[in-house]
């Protein structure tokens, strides 16, 4: 696990938006092509648009597959399906064409909706392991990712697939990669800055007994890949040096 604590966010936008083309360059020229997972929130709108102006000409982004981590159950038009924040922040700035982008169909019923996204995830890995070369994550202040969301049932699903999961908390249905889909990666990277996230990830990175219950992310654990931590000083300020 990689540790990296940054003064400013956007210093750590910066130096993630790196990681991003690094990782990208080295996908596309291994399998002339990148499977990249977005993560969906606040926290990426602005790396999102980093990529698509600042680093518009540092990598093919033709030969780009964008996915998303997970969705709410709202309309692909609702002003918080995170694809439409993909779409808005990166996917149309860079001009990506339909077949490169694999979202969510939330206009089907959220257990339909994740088994079909399983279904086009799969197809698209022709029956191979699923394994993306970079899953962005962000982590909310409960220390939930992607929609794992601390006692929830989906924290239990050990198969490599598409999930969807009724979150008491927001009483709404959430779709979402389980725990194993994302340990599949080849690399995983957190992005979290701010205060309000510091006591997770306090728990997530130094608990040395696990609660995933409690603490979901503590769950991101890749079998073969990389972790990496982008954190903020706010976020990792609990942190013992
Ligand atoms: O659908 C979502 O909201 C995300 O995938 C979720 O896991 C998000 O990453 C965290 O809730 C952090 O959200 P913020 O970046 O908005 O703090």
């Amino acid at each position: 696990m990689n540790l990296l604590i940054y003064k400013t966010k956007t210093e750590l936008l910066k130096d993630l938006a790196e990681y991003i083309i690094t990782i990208g360059e080295k996908a596309i020229a291994e399998n002339d092509c990148f499977n990249f997972v977005l993560t969906g929130g606040n926290s990426p709108k602005e790396l999102y648009t980093m990529l698509a102006m600042d680093y518009r000409e540092k990598l093919d982004w033709t030969k780009v597959y964008f996915f998303i981590g997970d969705e709410r159950n709202v309309p692909p038009g609702h002003e918080s399906y995170n694809g439409l924040m993909a779409r808005k922040s990166i996917l149309d700035p860079l001009n990506v064409v339909a077949d490169h982008v694999f979202f969510v169909d939330t206009t089907q019923a959220p257990e339909k909706a994740a088994i079909e996204y399983a279904k086009e995830i799969s197809t698209h890995f022709k029956g191979a392991d699923l394994s993306f070369d970079l899953i962005l994550l962000g982590m909310g202040d409960d220390a939930h990712t992607a929609s794992l969301f601390p006692g929830t049932e989906v924290l239990g699903n050990k198969d490599v697939t598409v999930d969807s999961v009724y979150v008491e908390k927001l009483s709404t249905y959430r779709i979402t990669f389980t725990a194993p889909l994302i340990n599949k990666a080849k690399n995983v990277a957190f992005l979290v800055f701010g205060e309000a996230k510091a006591e997770a990830i306090k728990h997530v990175i130094e608990d040395q007994t696990k609660n995933p219950e409690l603490y979901p992310s503590q769950l991101v654990d890749p079998v073969d890949g990389s972790l990496t931590f982008f954190l903020d000083s706010d976020a990792a300020k609990l942190l013992d040096n």
